[in-house]
């Protein structure tokens, strides 16, 4: 695959250029979580290197065609799964699909289910989330610009929501809701956190990378949305207890499905029209 570096300096005025580029700009970007770090689904791929001024992302952004559309992708935990939760470079990736046109940001994610009728194999597109990370880079806007972003009533694009959930409802169980709960990891939950965050916060799947990266894209003014994948039941319940071979497994016997929902999804994305989540920015900065 072709390699295009561009440097730290090509991106000074915020955005690459498409002559910089060298291929169409990429209006979606798709990030791929556990399990998912060559998406196999693009036409005319080219890798792009791209230099931050939060210092590389977590791999190669991959930029393709899918169905005539171009679009970006990005491993968060990077090729060979090389970064732990909580030292993604998450400020560095959320950029670098920014700069290299993405407005648009589809996720996939493992998670844990807290409910009993939530099982593993199904899909979750989450309305919500609650934050118990404990020590990550939290914002693009660490003074002397200081800014509050609203994120409370649609944490999650609904408009993307309801693309994804409108196309993995013919192909997989899927809910149409959920509270993620984002925990600092790299380890599982204790059996006494679990219930915590089932029982007392009222969240129903549990994952470690959501956080910041929905609130990253929301500061650029970009749209998220999440397609969660349920690997196991956490530990909430006596059962066979989550481990890494677990969720990458279950992972692994659903990425084709998600894959195809991402597919289907990404030529539907209206180009034309302001969602709502771009203008989160508005009367935010002090
Ligand atoms: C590999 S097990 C735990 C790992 O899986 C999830 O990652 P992702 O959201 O990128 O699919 C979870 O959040 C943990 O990082
Ligand atoms: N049970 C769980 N806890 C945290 N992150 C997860 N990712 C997949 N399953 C998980």
């Amino acid at each position: 695959m072709r390699l295009i570096k561009i440097s730290g300096e090509g991106i000074s005025s915020g955005e690459v250029s498409e002559s910089e580029l060298g291929v169409g700009k990429p209006y979606v970007a798709v990030i791929g979580g556990s399990g998912l770090y060559d998406p196999g689904i693009f036409e005319e791929p080219v890798e792009v290197q791209l230099h931050t001024p939060y210092g590389l992302p977590s791999d190669n952004v991959i930029i393709g065609r899918v169905k005539g559309e171009w679009v970006a992708f990005l491993p968060r935990h990077g090729r060979g799964h090389r970064y732990p939760p909580h030292k993604i470079p998450y400020r560095a990736n959320i950029w670098a699909l920014k700069a290299l046109g993405a407005r648009v940001i589809l996720s996939i994610s493992a998670v844990g289910s807290l409910r009993q009728d939530y099982a593993p194999g199904d899909f979750v597109v989450p309305d919500q989330f609650v934050d118990m990370t404990k020590n990550r880079e939290y914002t693009f806007y660490d003074g002397p610009r200081v800014c509050h972003v609203q994120i409370g009533l649609e944490p999650f694009s609904n408009d993307l929501r309801r693309l994804i959930i409108e196309s993995a409802s013919k192909y997989n169980k899927t809910h149409d809701s959920g509270c993620y709960v984002c925990i600092e990891g790299p380890r599982f939950s204790t059996k006494a956190e679990s219930r915590i965050w089932r029982d007392v916060y009222g969240c129903d799947i549990i994952g470690m990378t959501l956080v910041p990266e929905v609130n990253l894209a929301r500061e650029l003014g970009m749209c998220y949305a999440l397609l969660a994948v349920i690997t196991d039941y956490d530990i909430w319940v006596p059962h066979q207890p989550v481990t890494a071979e677990l969720v990458e497994k279950t992972m692994g016997e659903k990425l084709d499905l998600a894959k195809r929902v991402m597919t289907e999804v990404i030529p539907r994305i209206p180009k034309d029209v302001h969602l709502k989540c771009q203008e989160t920015l508005k009367n935010a900065c002090v």
